[in-house]
């Protein structure tokens, strides 16, 4: 579903990781680890084609991944159901063909009671419920996900997991940043601290798209 080939990604005009290499198959997650500054959003924003790469390749198959980064980004004037339907339109998921994936990603993270109520109003531990809920009627297969977690409490932490495994098991796949144990023990680590980058000149080439 994604292959990683030799891959060296820059940020700000700084080489960060290079030689990165792997393949992730369907049912497949992969989590990324690394002290602050390692390169783990630049890397996840390399994958999602938000940058283009300093060398290697990164091959997709074709529209198939969604990328949620820190930024919940909804729309502050819909309501919880409002955006979920939105975000399935963006992704081409017809509404009300998509009502059920709607009413699934509502339950899948307890959003039930908040269905109506416009996303302005909404905490931030919500507001991070709703964007990870807006993965499920994406109908993409594989999720890129930028510390998915924060804001979210015990519980919310504990649906989130449930939603993943949910997703992985339906032949999805997942690459994400995090620094909490999702307790999902089939998933892959990836410790970035030896695909450190070298010092070297990078060009400005990454800065257009910075
Ligand atoms: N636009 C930019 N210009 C210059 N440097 C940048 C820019 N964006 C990020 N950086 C730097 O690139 C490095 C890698 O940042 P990145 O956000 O990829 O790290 P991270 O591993 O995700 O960190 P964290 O765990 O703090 O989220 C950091 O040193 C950061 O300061």
């Amino acid at each position: 579903m994604l292959k990683v080939q030799n891959l060296a990604v820059a940020r700000g005009g700084v080489a960060l990781l290079e030689g990165v290499s792997f393949a992730l198959m369907p049912g497949a997650a992969l989590v990324l680890r690394g002290p602050n500054g390692a390169g783990k959003t630049t890397l996840l924003r390399t994958l999602a084609g938000l940058q283009p790469p300093l060398e290697g390749e990164v091959v997709v198959e074709g529209e198939s991944l969604t990328y949620a980064a820190h930024a919940d980004g909804l729309k502050a004037m819909l309501t919880v159901t409002e955006n979920l339907a939105f975000w399935a339109r963006v992704h081409g998921v017809a509404v009300p063909g998509g009502a059920g994936a709607v009413q699934a990603a509502l339950e899948a993270m307890n959003l039930g009671s908040l269905r109506e109520r416009r996303a302005a109003d909404l905490s931030a531990g919500q507001k991070r419920r709703l964007g990870l809920a807006r993965l499920m009627v994406t109908g993409r297969r594989l999720w890129l996900l930028d510390e998915p977690t924060v804001s979210l409490d015990a519980a919310s932490v504990g649906l989130f997991a449930a939603m993943l495994r949910l997703h992985l098991a339906g032949g999805g796949a997942a690459v994400l940043a995090t620094h909490i144990d999702l307790g999902l023990p089939e998933a892959g680590v990836l410790e970035l601290g030896p695909y450190r980058a070298k010092p070297r000149q990078t060009g400005a080439f990454d800065e257009a798209f910075a």
